[in-house]
C-alpha cells in the first residue's frame, strides 16, 4: 500500500502531463498509457479521412494512445471489435475514430434522393451507453471531433424532429447516442425496419459488460437481433467496457455478445482489470468505536454516517492544498444529500470554506452540465469541487481534474471498486483513491490492498479475474490463509468448501470473495467480498 498522498504523486503528474508528446524520455505514464514498444504511433499511420487527421491533433490528440493503436486497424476495417482496457485510457475516441471514419467516407447521396423510405435523415451510426449522463458525454465528445460534419442526435424522437438541411447538396450524416431502452421504446416492432433501412455503418455497445446484463438485457439483445447479418449491409459492431469478463458461460456479457456477433474478436490491454497504474490506493480500517452500526454498536445508522463522514471531512482536509475535484461515493442514494450538507456545513465553517460540496443526486440537470463543463475546463481560478455521489457517477465519467476519490461507504465488489477509482489517475495522470473499511468490508478491501501492494507484476494484478493456474494457486493460499486463518471468525469447514452461491469449483479456486478479484459465478452474477462459504450475488 502506497500512503503518499496528493502533493507526493503531483510530480508524477508533471511527468504525465507531457505524456502525449513525443519527448526522447518516456515517463512511466506515457509507457503505460501512450506509447507502444518504444514508438508512439501517429494519426498518420492510419488511413484515416483528412478531416480527422486535420482534426484530432487540433484538439490536442496528438498522438492515438495505446488502446486506440491496439483497436484501430480492425475497426477501421469493420471488424466487429470488443474493446477491454483499463479505465480512462481512450476507449471512446479508440471507437468514435472509426465511427467517424466511416460516416466521412461514405458517398455522398444523390441531392434530390430520398434518404430513407421513411423520408427522414435517418443515423449512420448509433452508440449505446447506459445512462443520460453518458449521452451527454459521449456526444460532447463526438460533436466537438466532428464539427460541422455530422450531426449528433441524442434521443430517437430526434430523427423526427431534425430541422432541414441547409443545403439539399450537402445533408450531414447523423450519429445517435442513446440508451438501449429508448431506442427500443420509441422504435417498438418498426425496430429491425429501421436497422436495415437506415443503412446503420457502426453501432456501439459503450459499457459493455453492463448493456449485456440485467435489466438492460432485453433491449440491447432487441437491438442486435435487428443488426443486418450479412455483407454490406451488416454495421461495424464495436463493444467498449473497462470490465468485460471472457466466455465462461453461455449467459455471460461477452458470450452474449458473442452468439450475436459470431466473429467477434476481443482486445484486451494488458492493463485491464486493474486499477490504473498512477492511482495511489489508500484503505482506512475503521475501528468498531470508528463504525458503531457497522459494529452493533447502539448509536444506529446516523452515529455511523457522520463517524464516517468526519473521517471524510479529514481526508479532504489533508488533501486541501493539491485538491483539485474529489468525488466522493457513498452506496445509497438516500445518504448524499445529508452526507453532502455535513461535509458542506464544516467546511463553510472553516477558514476560507476551501472547497465547494455538490450533492450530485439532487442537483438540477443545467447546474450539474455547468459544473462538468467548469471542471473539464480545469479552470485554475474554481475552489476545488467535492461531489458527493453514488454509483451512478462512478462509470465512464471523465471530468480529469478529479484527482482524489473517497469511498465514504466501500464498494459492494472489486468491479464497482475499479469503476469508482477509475474515476481519478486517468490517461497516466495521478490520483488518490482512500478507502473507509467497515467490518463487513475486510475481506473485500484487504483482496484488493494484496493487489496494490504490488505482489503481483502491475499488469497481472490480483483484479485480474484469470490469471495463470500457478497465480491462482498462490493467491489463493495466502487469501485462505490471511482470511480464514488470521482475519475471519471461525467458520464451519462445511461452509468453505461448499459455497451455496459459486458454482463451479474453479471459479471458487480463484475466490473472488477473498481475493478481490472480480470473479462470477455461473449464471453470470459478480461475486465478490464476503465469506467465500457465502459468496454473495451483487
Ligand atoms: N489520443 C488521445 N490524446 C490525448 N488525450 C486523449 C486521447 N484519447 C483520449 N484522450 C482523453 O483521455 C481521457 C480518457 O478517455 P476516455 O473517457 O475515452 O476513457 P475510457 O477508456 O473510456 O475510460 P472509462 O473506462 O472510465 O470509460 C479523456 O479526457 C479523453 O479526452
Amino acid at each position: 500500500m502506497h500512503v503518499y498522498g496528493l502533493a507526493h504523486v503531483a510530480a508524477a503528474g508533471a511527468a504525465a502531463d507531457t505524456g502525449n508528446q513525443s519527448n526522447g524520455a518516456e515517463p512511466a505514464a506515457c509507457r503505460a498509457i501512450i506509447c507502444t514498444h518504444g514508438r508512439q504511433s501517429k494519426w498518420s499511420d492510419y488511413d484515416l479521412h483528412p478531416m480527422l487527421l486535420h482534426r484530432l491533433p487540433s484538439l490536442r490528440f496528438l498522438h492515438p494512445t495505446h488502446v486506440q493503436t491496439l483497436a484501430l486497424d480492425r475497426m477501421l476495417d469493420g471488424q466487429p471489435t470488443a474493446l477491454t482496457a483499463e479505465t480512462g485510457s481512450g476507449k471512446t475516441l479508440a471507437y468514435l475514430v472509426p465511427l467517424l471514419h466511416r460516416l466521412l467516407s461514405l458517398p455522398s447521396p444523390p441531392p434530390t434522393a430520398p434518404s430513407s423510405t421513411m423520408g427522414k435523415q435517418l443515423p449512420k451510426a448509433i452508440v449505446l451507453v447506459p445512462n443520460h449522463l453518458l449521452i451527454r458525454q459521449t456526444a460532447g465528445t463526438l460533436a466537438l471531433l466532428a464539427g460541422n460534419a455530422a450531426h449528433v442526435l441524442t434521443h430517437p424522437s430526434d430523427i423526427n424532429n431534425q430541422s432541414p438541411p441547409a443545403s439539399p447538396h450537402a445533408p450531414l450524416p447523423s450519429v445517435l447516442i442513446t440508451t438501449p431502452a429508448a431506442l427500443t421504446n420509441h422504435l417498438h416492432t418498426s425496430l429491425p425496419a429501421f436497422m436495415s433501412e437506415s443503412g446503420i455503418q457502426t453501432l456501439v455497445l459503450d459499457e459493455a459488460d453492463l448493456l449485456l446484463s440485467g435489466s438492460y438485457l432485453a433491449p440491447t439483445q432487441a437491438i442486435l437481433r435487428a443488426v443486418p447479418r450479412r455483407a454490406p449491409n451488416r454495421p461495424l459492431l464495436v463493444l467498449a467496457a473497462a470490465t468485460l469478463p471472457p466466455a465462461r458461460s453461455s449467459k455471460w456479457p461477452l458470450a452474449l455478445a458473442q452468439r450475436a456477433i459470431p466473429d467477434l474478436a476481443v482486445i484486451r490491454s494488458s492493463g485491464s482489470h486493474a486499477a490504473p497504474s498512477t492511482l495511489d490506493e489508500r484503505f482506512e480500517y475503521l475501528t468498531s468505536t470508528d463504525d458503531a452500526h457497522e459494529s452493533g454498536g447502539t448509536g444506529g445508522r446516523g452515529e455511523a454516517l457522520s463517524a464516517r463522514a468526519d473521517k471524510v471531512l479529514d481526508i479532504l482536509t489533508d488533501e486541501q492544498n493539491d485538491l483539485r475535484a474529489a468525488i466522493v461515493f457513498t452506496n445509497l442514494a438516500k445518504d448524499v444529500d445529508p452526507l453532502a450538507h455535513y461535509l458542506r456545513q464544516r467546511i463553510d465553517k472553516e477558514a476560507g470554506a476551501w472547497a465547494q460540496v455538490y450533492p450530485m443526486t439532487s442537483l438540477p440537470a443545467d447546474s450539474r452540465d455547468q459544473l462538468f463543463t467548469a471542471l473539464r475546463r480545469q479552470r485554475n481560478d474554481m475552489k476545488p469541487a467535492v461531489l458527493v455521489a453514488t454509483d451512478a457517477l462512478a462509470r465512464g465519467i471523465d471530468l480529469p481534474s478529479v484527482n482524489l476519490v473517497v469511498h465514504h461507504t466501500f464498494p459492494t465488489d472489486a468491479v464497482a471498486y475499479l469503476h469508482r477509482v477509475g474515476r481519478t489517475a486517468r490517461l497516466g495522470k495521478p490520483g488518490v483513491s482512500v478507502a473507509l473499511v467497515g467490518a463487513k468490508d475486510v475481506a473485500l478491501a484487504r483482496g484488493l490492498e494484496l493487489g496494490s501492494m504490488g505482489i503481483e507484476p502491475s499488469q497481472d494484478r490480483i483484479l485480474d479475474p484469470w490469471p495463470s493456474s500457478t497465480r491462482v494457486t498462490l493467491v489463493t493460499i495466502a487469501v485462505l490463509y490471511l482470511t480464514q486463518v488470521i482475519l475471519a471468525p471461525p467458520v464451519q469447514a462445511a461452509q468453505v468448501w461448499q459455497p451455496e452461491a459459486i458454482q463451479s469449483k474453479a471459479i471458487a479456486g480463484v475466490s473472488g470473495a477473498r481475493a478481490g478479484a472480480v470473479a462470477w459465478n455461473q449464471r453470470g452474477a459478480v461475486v465478490a467480498g464476503g465469506k467465500l462459504g457465502k459468496a454473495r450475488r451483487v
